[in-house]
């Protein structure tokens, strides 16, 4: 059960969660041309596109053709969580004349690419990123949804416009107590240990564990922090780092049964302090600070109930000097305001 937010679902009701019984008046597509593509995976293939309505960029998410249920879902969940903070905007959803393609149409984000992101952020774009997508994460939590795949693919980032959006919803699903969840989502690196032992009866805290790899990512400079090469090498990689005692206590909390034939994995191994793990020249060694260290300490914990949730992560005092700019009135004395020429 989770910690929060374990009741919403039932509270907003069932024809907030209920997606099944749940029918969609798709547009014609003649409204959106495309431009070029610029992504695509196992379920869907992304393009950039032209709305000839209002001459907006927009992204238009092709879905390839999966069972009715799953588009269902992903479009209830965008459709419920359009408007909230770092939300990816759902526009419009269209569907071919001869039916067989549907297709979400998204506001664009022109994303900085992931490993010049690693080398461009500071100390401060590396709070005011990770804070805002704990914010956006608190909402999707508080309103009965976990994302299941968050990862640096998922989180587009302008960083002239210091905009951040989760995108792709095509792995969400509601959260209700006491349901066992399928353990195949998510992206190898960013899968939480939960995943990892076969244990399915996992919360909102899924997606911390992923918020956490990344925010080790950000602090060490490495592309992926655990980078596995397959799901038995993944939780080794992990093992190494976080050390095999608290992983057996983790297991008997639980009563999880872990079995492998990955004779690695039955090893024991210490727990590595997270210094070990600054970058060796002293340029980044500033990013690594004890504060930044203990909020990830508490982010990247085995057992998904010790997590921080995405608001007790947000009030750490590490996000201090990122938590109140907003608060602050723009063009201070001194205070470079950017060019929000472009930035709408
Ligand atoms: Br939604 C969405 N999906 C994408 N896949 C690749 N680039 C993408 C962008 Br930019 C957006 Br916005």
């Amino acid at each position: 059960m989770a910690r929060t937010y374990a009741d919403v679902n039932d509270a907003l009701g069932r024809q907030w969660y209920d997606y099944e019984n749940f029918t969609i008046e798709w547009s014609s597509p003649e409204r959106y041309e495309i431009i070029d593509r610029i992504g695509g995976g196992k379920y869907s293939e992304v393009f950039k596109g032209i709305d000839m309505v209002n001459s907006d960029i927009c992204v238009i998410k092709v879905l390839k053709p999966v069972v009715d249920k799953k588009i269902k879902r992903e479009v209830k969940i965008l459709r419920n969580l359009t408007g909230g903070p770092n939300i990816i905007a759902l526009l419009d959803v269209v569907q071919d004349q001869t039916g067989r393609y549907h297709s979400l149409v998204m506001e664009y984000i022109e994303n900085v690419e992931w490993k010049a992101a690693l080398i461009l952020f500071t100390e401060v774009d590396i709070k005011y990123y990770i804070f805002q997508l704990l914010k956006a994460l608190d909402f999707v939590h508080s309103r009965g949804v976990m994302h299941r795949d968050v990862k640096p693919g998922n989180v587009m980032i302008d960083h002239r416009c210091r905009k951040l959006r989760l995108i792709d919803w095509g792995l969400a699903e509601f959260y209700h107590p006491d349901i066992a969840y399928h353990i195949r989502v998510g992206s190898r690196y960013y899968k939480a240990p939960e995943l990892l032992v076969g244990y399915k009866m996992y919360d909102y805290s899924l997606d911390i564990w992923s918020v956490g790899c990344m925010f080790a990512s950000m602090l060490f400079k490495r592309e992926h922090f655990f980078r596995g090469s397959d799901n038995d090498d993944q939780l080794l990689r992990i093992l190494r780092v976080l050390g095999t005692n608290s992983f057996d206590s983790y297991l008997k909390m639980y009563d999880i049964t872990f079995k492998s034939c990955h004779e690695a994995l039955l090893q024991e191994y210490p727990k590595q302090p997270w210094t070990r793990f600054t970058a060796p020249d002293y340029r980044h060694r500033d990013l690594a600070t004890t504060e930044a260290l203990d909020l990830l300490e508490k982010m990247l914990r085995y057992d998904h109930r010790q997590r921080l949730t995405a608001r007790e992560a947000q009030s750490h005092a590490y996000f201090n000097v990122v938590r109140l700019e907003g608060a602050s009135h723009k063009g201070g004395l001194g205070e470079y305001v950017s060019d929000s020429g472009f930035c709408s």
